[in-house]
C-alpha cells in the first residue's frame, strides 16, 4: 500500500507561450516546471493551486479560472509514497511573473520547451496538455532520473479525473 500525498501543478498559457519556473530549492531543484506544491490543512486542491501560483511567481489567478486537465501519479522504487499531482492550466490571470525564493519564472515558446532540464516524464504527458487533452498517467521511477514503467491514457470528460482512485 502506498501513502498518497496530493500536490498541485499549474501552467499558465499566453498565445503560443507557456510559463515555467526554474525550481531554486527542494524537490525538483534546478528543473523547469509549473508552479505548485502541497496542500495546507483543510485546503481544497484548487485553492492550493491558486495559492502556490501566487506564492511562487506572484501571479493572481482565480481558482475558478484554473482548469483541471490531468492527474499524474509518481511512485519510486523502494519507497511507499505516491505523489498524486493535480495538473491545472489557465489563460486568465493577473500580474507579471516575479522571481521568488522558490522559482525563477520565464515564458517559453511551446515549440522550444527546455525538456532536457525538466522531469523526464514531462516529454510524455506535455503533448496531452499542449493539445488540450485530459489525461491520467502513472510513472514508476528508479531514483529521480529513470522511468522504469509508465502508463498514460486520455480521458474524455472532467468527471473521469475523479474516477481514477
Ligand atoms: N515527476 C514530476 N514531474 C512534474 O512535471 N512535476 C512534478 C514531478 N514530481 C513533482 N512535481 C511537482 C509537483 C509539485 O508542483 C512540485 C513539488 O512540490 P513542492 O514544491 O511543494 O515540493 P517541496 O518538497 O519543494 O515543498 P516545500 O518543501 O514545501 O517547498 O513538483
Amino acid at each position: 500500500m502506498y501513502v498518497r500525498k496530493v500536490y498541485t501543478l499549474v501552467f499558465l498559457r499566453e498565445d503560443s507561450r507557456l510559463l515555467l519556473g526554474l525550481k531554486k530549492r527542494g524537490f525538483g531543484i534546478n528543473k523547469w516546471n509549473g508552479f505548485g506544491g502541497k496542500l495546507e490543512p483543510e485546503e481544497t486542491v484548487i485553492d492550493a493551486a491558486a495559492r502556490e501560483l501566487k506564492e511562487e511567481c506572484c501571479i493572481n489567478a482565480k481558482a475558478s479560472d484554473l482548469k483541471h486537465i490531468g492527474n499524474l501519479e509518481f511512485t519510486f522504487e523502494g519507497e511507499s509514497t505516491l505523489m498524486d499531482v493535480k495538473v491545472f492550466t489557465s489563460k486568465i490571470f493577473n500580474g507579471e511573473p516575479q522571481e521568488t525564493d522558490e522559482m525563477r519564472p520565464r515564458w517559453f515558446n511551446i515549440d522550444a520547451l527546455p525538456f532536457e532540464e525538466m522531469w523526464p516524464d514531462d516529454r510524455i504527458w506535455f503533448p496531452y496538455m499542449l493539445n488540450s487533452k485530459l489525461f491520467f498517467a502513472q510513472f514508476h521511477y528508479k531514483g529521480f532520473d529513470s522511468i522504469l514503467k509508465y502508463n498514460i491514457v486520455e480521458l474524455h470528460s472532467v468527471q473521469d479525473l475523479y474516477k481514477n482512485h
